[in-house]
């Protein structure tokens, strides 16, 4: 459905993407998560035509990289940072877009009504946009991205400084939407929403640095996990304990990255013990994509 190879883009002295090669298939639910600056937005605007490349090819919904104009309907987009008119409507800002793409005003309200059941968003047609809470903003964004009832939706980081609630049930869109048959392209900060995706890439300063599924991903973690729970609240107080590769301190909990769990248990309860702090639960834990997130952005999993 979206295929990229070889995508580069540098802004300056920043290589903000760094010979890219992605493939998502139709039907995926396709995230791309990396720290801030990573390259994210850029690949997106990329894909979206709003940036050109130094270098690469972009096939896109099996239209010829030469041709990207002929695909412009076949693709929504939702921008890290959108804008809506917060004098206007609900409905009428999604008729504003929907006649920025050549719609009909009858083929616009035909469709909303339809977009705006599956948004939720029906019952908040005639209210102003400035009076949605940030959630339903959202909403009204992605409903203006599917006016033109693309095959692909691409959203950079749609769900960021929203509450947990209302990620949650935007997720329950993106998936519905998917159900019917729409590929989806998502950017995401959150680990809990890499977990949703049915593939994932890691991009790091400009380049692809894993792409699996969530289970492949954690799977390819390449140390153990220590979880620990001791009577302190010091961060640095397992400094000094030979062979720990990372030590992650989350207020109640520390999360230990090593390769040999015996030999670390042990060396932990020595370190300890000669401090005098007892440890109240240790066991080995299984990686979540925060973990592997970390690893990867830290240089690798292995
Ligand atoms: N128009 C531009 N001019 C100069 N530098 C840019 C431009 N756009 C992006 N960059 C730089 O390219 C790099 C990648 O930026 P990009 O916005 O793609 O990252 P990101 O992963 O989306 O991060 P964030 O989530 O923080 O937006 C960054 O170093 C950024 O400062």
């Amino acid at each position: 459905m979206i295929k990229c190879v070889g995508l580069s883009k540098r802004f300056g002295y920043v290589q903000a993407l760094d010979e890219v090669s992605l493939h998502i298939a139709k039907g995926d639910v396709f995230g791309l998560v990396g720290p801030d600056g990573a390259g994210k937005t850029t690949f997106i605007r990329t894909v979206c035509g709003l940036i050109t490349p130094d270098k690469g090819t972009i096939w896109l919904a099996g239209a010829p990289p030469d041709r990207p104009g002929k695909t412009s309907q076949n693709l929504g987009y939702m921008p890290q940072r959108f804008s809506l008119y917060g004098d206007l409507t609900v409905m009428e800002n999604v008729i504003f877009f929907g006649s920025m793409y050549g719609l009909s005003k009858k083929t616009i309200i035909a469709r909303a009504e339809e977009i705006l059941a599956i948004t939720g968003m029906l019952d908040f047609k005639k209210r102003l946009a400035d009076q949605l809470s940030g959630g339903m903003k959202q909403k009204l964004a992605l409903t203006t991205a599917l006016i033109t009832r693309p095959e692909i939706l691409i959203l950079d980081e749609p769900t960021y400084g929203v509450d947990p609630e209302s990620r949650h049930e935007f997720w329950k869109i993106l998936y519905s939407l998917n159900q019917t048959g729409i590929t989806i392209l998502v950017s995401t900060p959150y680990m809990d929403e890499a977990e949703l995706c049915s593939r994932v890439a890691f991009i790091n300063a400009g380049q692809i640095k894993a792409v699996d599924s969530p289970a492949g991903l954690r799977q390819a973690f390449g140390h153990k996990l220590l979880e620990l729970r001791i009577d302190s609240r010091d961060p640095h107080i397992l400094n000094g304990v030979p062979g720990l590769l990372d030590v992650s301190f989350y207020g109640y909990k520390y999360l230990v990255v090593v390769d040999d769990i015996p030999t670390a248990r042990s060396d932990i309860a020595f370190h300890l013990a000669r401090l005098g702090i007892s440890t109240l639960h240790i066991s080995e834990a299984a990686p979540t994509m925060e973990d592997v997130f970390v690893a990867l952005a830290e240089g690798g999993t292995d």
